[in-house]
C-alpha cells in the first residue's frame, strides 16, 4: 500500500473524467513555448500536481485552461456543441482567459498549484499505513484509503483465530464501514493464514452461571456476528491470503466477491469438532456448489484447495501467491472508483430478497450449535486441541 505518484493521480482523476478532460498534468510532454522564463517552476508544478488530492472539477478546469493558455496561447478552436458538456466546460474555461500572455498563464498555473499544495495537509506524501490505521481496535487493523475500507484480522501468531473480542471488533468495524465514505469493504488476514476460525479457547472461559450460560451467550454472539454480514449494505470482498478454517470459510457465502491466493485452503471440520455448520453455510453452500459437494465439506470436513473452491463457485478468482496482493489491490482500486450508490443498489437488488431467509437460517444454525457446544463430542474435541492432542 505504499504510495506512488501514479497511484495518487489515479485517485485524483477517475479514468472517465481524466480521458475526457485530457488533464494537462498527465500530458507527457511540455510544449516548447512553455520552456522559457519559468520553465523549471512550471515543470515542477506539472509534477507536483500529480501528487495532490483531487481538488474538484472547478480547480481542474482552471488548471486545464491555464495549461492550454501557457502552452498554446489563446483559445482559437471551434466551440464544442451544447451537448458535449465536458469539452464545452473545458473550452469555456480556456476561452475565458482571453488574450492572457503565455508567461502570465504559466505563472498563474505555478501559483495555483503551490496554493493547492500548501492547503493540502497530505501534500505530496501518502501517509504510511500506521498513520492511517483507525484507532480503537486490538485484534484488527482497520484502514480506509482509495474508497476502500480494509479490515485485517491481526493475530498472526495465532493464525488469526477469532476470539470473542475479535468477533465484537469485526462487528464494530463493519458497522463503521457501512456508514463511512468508502465504496467497498474488504476482510483479510495478516500473516500466513486468513483465519483458523473460532479460537477454541473461547470455550474455556466459563462464567459462574455455568456452561449452559456460556453456550447461550456464544449463540447470541454468533447470531449477531453473522447478521452483520447478512445486512452489510456495500460490496464486501474477502481477500483470502492463506488457509481459512471454520467460520472464516462459512461466512464467505455472504460475501459478494472472494479472491484467493493459490496458497489458500478452505476447511470446515465441524464433525471433527462435534459441531455443526454456521454462517448460513447450511443454505449458501448447497446453493453455491450443489448439495453433494456442500455435504463433503460441511459433513465430512473435506478440505478444498483454492482451485477446487473456485471451480465450485465459492471463490471468484485465484491468483498466484507471488503476485496476489498486487493483482488484487489493483483490481479493487479500480472497482472502488465505480459509482458507490449504483454498486450499493445493485447489491441490494441481488441480495435483498434472500435477507429474511438468511436471518432465519442464521437463527436456526445458532440454536443448533448452542446445543452442540454442550455435547461430549464437542467438549472432547476442544479439550484435545487445547491439550495439544489433536490438530486439524
Ligand atoms: C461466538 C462463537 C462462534 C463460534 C462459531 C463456530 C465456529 C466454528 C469454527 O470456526 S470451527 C474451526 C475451529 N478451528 C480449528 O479447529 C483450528 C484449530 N487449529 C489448528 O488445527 C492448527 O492450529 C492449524 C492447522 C490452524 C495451524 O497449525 P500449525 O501451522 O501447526 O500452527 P499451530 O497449531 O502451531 O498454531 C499456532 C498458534 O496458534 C494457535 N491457534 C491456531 N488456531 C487456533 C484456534 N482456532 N484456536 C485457538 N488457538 C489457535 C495454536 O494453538 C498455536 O498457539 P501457541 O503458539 O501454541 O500458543
Amino acid at each position: 500500500m505504499a504510495g506512488s505518484a501514479g497511484r495518487v493521480v489515479r485517485r485524483w482523476y477517475p479514468n472517465v473524467l481524466r480521458r475526457s478532460l485530457q488533464v494537462p498534468a498527465l500530458q507527457l510532454h511540455v510544449s516548447k513555448t512553455a520552456m522559457r522564463a519559468s520553465q523549471k517552476d512550471f515543470e515542477s508544478a506539472l509534477s507536483q500536481v500529480k501528487l495532490l488530492k483531487d481538488p474538484g472539477n472547478e480547480v481542474k478546469l482552471k488548471l486545464y485552461a491555464l495549461y492550454k493558455q501557457a502552452t498554446e496561447g489563446p483559445c482559437n478552436t471551434p466551440k464544442p456543441g451544447v451537448f458535449d458538456l465536458i469539452n464545452k466546460a473545458k473550452w469555456d474555461a480556456w476561452n475565458a482567459l482571453g488574450s492572457l500572455p503565455k508567461e502570465t498563464a504559466r505563472q498563474n498555473y505555478v501559483d495555483l498549484v503551490s496554493g493547492l499544495s500548501s492547503s493540502s495537509d497530505s501534500s505530496s506524501q501518502v501517509k504510511p499505513e500506521a498513520d492511517r490505521k483507525q484507532p480503537g481496535y486490538e485484534t484488527l487493523v482497520v484502514t480506509s484509503e482509495d474508497s476502500i475500507t480494509k479490515i485485517m484480522m491481526n493475530r498472526p501468531a495465532k493464525k488469526n483465530a477469532m476470539t470473542t473480542q475479535m468477533y465484537n471488533e469485526i462487528m464494530l468495524a463493519l458497522k463503521a464501514a457501512s456508514k463511512d465514505d468508502s465504496a467497498i469493504t474488504v476482510l483479510t488476514g495478516n500473516g500466513d493464514y486468513y483465519s483458523s476460525g473460532n479460537d477454541l479457547s473461547n470455550f474455556t472461559d466459563i462464567p459462574p452461571e455455568g456452561i449452559e450460560e456460556k453456550a447461550k451467550s456464544g449463540a447470541i454472539l454468533l447470531r449477531d456476528f453473522v447478521d452483520c454480514f447478512i445486512d452489510f449494505p456495500k460490496p464486501l470482498i474477502a481477500v483470502v491470503n492463506g488457509p481459512a478454517v471454520g467460520i472464516s470459510v462459512t461466512i464467505l457465502g455472504l460475501f459478494d466477491t472472494v479472491y484467493a491466493s493459490n496458497r489458500a485452503t478452505f476447511h470446515t471440520p465441524f464433525s471433527h469438532l462435534g459441531q455443526s455448520p454456521e454462517g448460513c453455510s447450511s443454505y449458501t453452500f448447497p446453493k453455491i456448489m450443489g448439495p453433494a459437494k456442500a455435504a463433503e465439506m460441511l459433513i465430512f470436513g473435506k478440505k478444498l484447495t483454492a482451485a477446487e473452491a473456485c471451480a465450485q463457485g465459492l471463490v471468484t478468482e485465484v491468483f498466484p501467491d507471488s503476485t496476489f496482493q498486487k493483482e488484487v489491490w489493483t483490481r479493487l482500486k479500480a472497482y472502488s472508483k465505480l459509482p458507490p450508490n449504483a454498486m450499493r443498489i445493485s447489491k441490494q437488488v441481488i441480495r435483498n430478497r434472500e435477507k429474511e431467509k438468511l436471518h432465519a437460517i442464521n437463527a436456526e444454525e445458532s440454536r443448533v450449535l448452542q446445543e452442540r457446544w454442550l455435547s461430549d463430542e464437542c467438549t472432547n474435541a476442544v479439550m484435545n486441541f487445547l491439550t495439544r492432542k489433536a490438530k486439524l
